[in-house]
């Protein structure tokens, strides 16, 4: 991987190693620059800001991430230009006129220790969970989605625009009521079976991590019926419906009340609600099972192991737990975890890490 003027590093090539990747330093020094670099070259954008801008070095006017990816099938180099403009990806050298063909090349799992509250935070915490992951894995889903948004946005400024009376067209409405509804069914139906392959690994996780004392069930919440076979028009003519009989008042509230920004997970143990019910204990378990599910999850569906950014996570993980985290990914994974301190019981779980030292975006290897 090479940064140029990406955050606090200045002119850096890294080789990094095919097992687990350790990365020590102080605070400050650019550890969660470093995993927020790798997670943009697969994703093209930072997991903490929105503003590409924050990326640019504040003393220059540019950023550059490229780096190549081995994958079964081959070397592809990738890289990434951030201007105060706008951004440019690349594969294979060739510009790409969208970012949708970009992502999907370098697949990336993120976990940092607000991921630990995906199960008690906000339902928009686990859709945007939905969105980041299932979007890797299919480029249909991130099509979608992006287009549910654009129309969500039109039809909610619309909403508003009849609210106070700036438009009357209610043709308009229906149009776009009958796109949203189009979007958002495929949005759903995706939602749903994915949740479905995800449950099967997390359920089987999390059994081995509570000692077989916990089953744990996904329950996806949407507004609509949907089950193993409800195929995506059946969704698209509920929705319709719902559109059609909420006319009245979504134009009273002046947004969208109905569709898949409004859905949730719900994260069942041994028949009760974690979210609810259970003990800050259950609630990490849960968490830890679903974000280590969805590494099995991505080399089912793209048929490639992803890359795991395991943000000082360890720290935030009793001995238990981090013994099943990294057995779970020995061998297996390209992990990148950072650390102030390696903990003795992580140097003796993890089998020959390959050890940086991060200081002051600089990464020194340590010899083996
Ligand atoms: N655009 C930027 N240009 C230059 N420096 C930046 C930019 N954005 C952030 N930094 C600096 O990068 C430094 C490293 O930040 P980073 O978040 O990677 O720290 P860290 O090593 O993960 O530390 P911690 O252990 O405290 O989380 C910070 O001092 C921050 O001020």
């Amino acid at each position: 991987m090479h940064l140029r003027h990406f955050r606090n590093y200045d002119d850096l090539t890294v080789h990094f190693a095919p097992g687990v990747n350790v990365l020590i330093g102080h605070n400050a020094q650019g550890k969660t620059n470093m995993l927020e670099a790798i997670y943009a070259l697969s994703l093209t954008k930072s997991h903490r800001t929105n503003n590409d801008r924050d990326l640019i070095n504040w003393q220059h006017q540019s950023a550059m991430i490229s780096g190549v990816v081995e994958k079964q099938t081959g070397r592809v180099p990738l890289e990434l230009q951030f201007t105060t403009k706008g951004k440019k990806a690349k594969v294979n050298h060739l510009e790409q006129a969208r970012l949708s063909s970009y992502v999907g090349q370098l697949n990336a799992i993120l976990f940092a220790p607000e991921d630990l509250s995906l199960v008690k935070g906000a339902p928009a915490l686990r859709r945007h969970f939905m969105d980041t992951e299932f979007s890797q894995m299919s480029s249909k889903y991130l099509y979608d989605a992006s287009q549910y948004r654009t129309l969500l946005r039109q039809r909610n400024k619309y909403l508003k625009q009849l609210k106070y009376g700036q438009q009357h067209d209610r043709v308009l409405l229906s149009v776009l009521s009958d796109q949203l509804a189009a979007y958002g069914a495929e949005v759903i139906v995706a939602r749903y079976h994915f949740l479905h392959q995800l449950e099967k690994w997390a359920a089987n996780l999390h059994e081995q991590i509570s000692l077989q004392a916990e089953q744990l069930k996904l329950k996806y919440i949407t507004q609509v019926n949907v089950g193993d076979d409800t195929s995506v028009d059946q969704v698209y003519h509920q929705l319709l419906k719902i559109y059609q009989d909420h006319q009245e008042r979504e134009v009273d509230q002046g947004t969208t009340s109905y569709g898949p920004q409004r859905d949730d997970i719900h994260f069942v143990v041994n028949g009760k609600n974690v979210q609810a019910f259970g003990s800050q204990g259950q609630q990490r378990t849960t968490a830890l099972s679903v974000k280590l599910a969805e590494i099995d999850l991505m080399k089912e569906q793209t048929g490639e192991y992803p890359l795991l950014l395991l943000d000082d996570v360890l720290s935030e993980l009793d001995t238990i737990r981090q013994t099943h985290l990294l057995t779970a990914i020995q061998d297996k994974v390209q992990t990148f975890l950072t650390t102030t301190s390696l903990s003795d019981v992580a140097r003796q779980l993890i089998h020959q890490p390959t050890i940086f030292e991060i200081k002051n975006g600089n990464l020194i290897k340590e010899e083996a």
